[in-house]
């Protein structure tokens, strides 16, 4: 990312993810209000900005759990407009979703093989279609099995998803997202609710992730997490990209400071984006 010029909107050298003119509102407030923005292919780019900004709301919209209003999309060169998420999945861009009640009733091992491509062995009635299917079964227990190991979450494979701690559950919402072999995959907030030994951990998986080819996109508040990890940071305040750039960049940039302390002043008490704001004062 040496030679990207850091401002908003840059275009990238090969991006992965391109978006334009986006735009979400509900009633009369914009959410997501994104000019352009692009995601270099391989890297581990961070979405930051104060409450409010819009972070959650642009990760929906670009993963097919929510529409826009305006402005079109496209991953790998494909359009992605109108979309599900799981149409969105199978092209390759996985998010993970905190582990819903209903999941947290199922062990490990069958939160795996639910996340597994092609779950539609019931509509099939040939024989040879039953075998390949079978076999397909079969592959899937063996990924979710390496994936478990990986995360070292294998000797809690038939546990109940629901007792597990907030850091293992973070691991499995990882795990799970990789059943489909992405392309990219996009975290919100990762290491919320971790503990610092699962942290390092978690930090680890993301690197190694970016090392094999994946993209990684996350949210995050932890300012040490984001300086420490990212390639790349997009800053997203009142919905739009108020700055991109490298860790550096965005440590001193002025109007990245200026929008964290604005929110800080603006909603007194609120918690990350104040710790953020204090972060990124710290960094300088
Ligand atoms: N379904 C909705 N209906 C109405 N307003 C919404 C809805 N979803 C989000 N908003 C509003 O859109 C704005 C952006 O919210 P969003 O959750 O995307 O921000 P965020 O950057 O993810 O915030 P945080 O860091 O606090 O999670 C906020 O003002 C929020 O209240």
């Amino acid at each position: 990312m040496a030679e990207v010029s850091p401002h908003p909107g840059v275009a990238k050298p090969d991006p992965i993810l391109v978006a334009d003119g986006l735009r979400r509102s509900f009633g009369g407030l914009t959410a997501v209000d994104v000019e352009r923005l692009q995601v270099q292919r391989g890297t581990i780019t961070a979405l930051i900005g104060p409450n409010g900004a819009g972070k959650s709301t642009l990760f929906n919209v670009l993963t097919g759990f929510d529409r826009v209003d305006t402005g079109s999309w496209t991953f790998e060169g494909g359009r992605l407009n109108g979309l599900a998420g799981h149409q969105v999945a199978r092209r390759g861009m996985v998010r993970t979703f905190q582990l819903t009640k209903a999941l947290t009733r199922l062990t490990v091992m069958e939160n795996m093989l639910l996340a597994a491509p092609g779950q539609s062995g019931e509509r099939l009635l040939g024989s040879f279609l039953r075998w390949s299917w079978a076999r397909q079964e079969d592959s899937n227990r063996e990924r979710a099995e390496a994936l478990l190991e990986r995360f070292r979450l294998a000797h809690m494979r038939d546990e109940i998803a629901g007792s597990l701690s907030g850091g293992q559950r973070k691991l499995l919402e990882m795990a799970r997202a990789l059943m489909v072999r992405p392309s990219m995959v996009m975290l919100d907030e990762p290491m919320a609710g971790v503990n610092p030994v699962l942290v390092e951990s978690l930090l680890e998986h993301i690197s190694a992730l970016r090392d094999e080819g994946t993209t990684v996109l996350f949210v995050e508040h932890d300012m040490d997490v984001i300086m420490g990890i990212s390639d790349w940071i997009v800053v997203l305040a009142e919905g739009r990209v108020i700055a991109e750039g490298r860790p550096e960049d965005i440590r001193s940039d002025q109007v990245v400071i200026d929008a964290y302390l604005g929110a800080h002043h603006d909603e007194a008490g609120r918690g990350s984006g104040d710790e953020a704001a204090e972060g990124i004062e710290e960094a300088r």
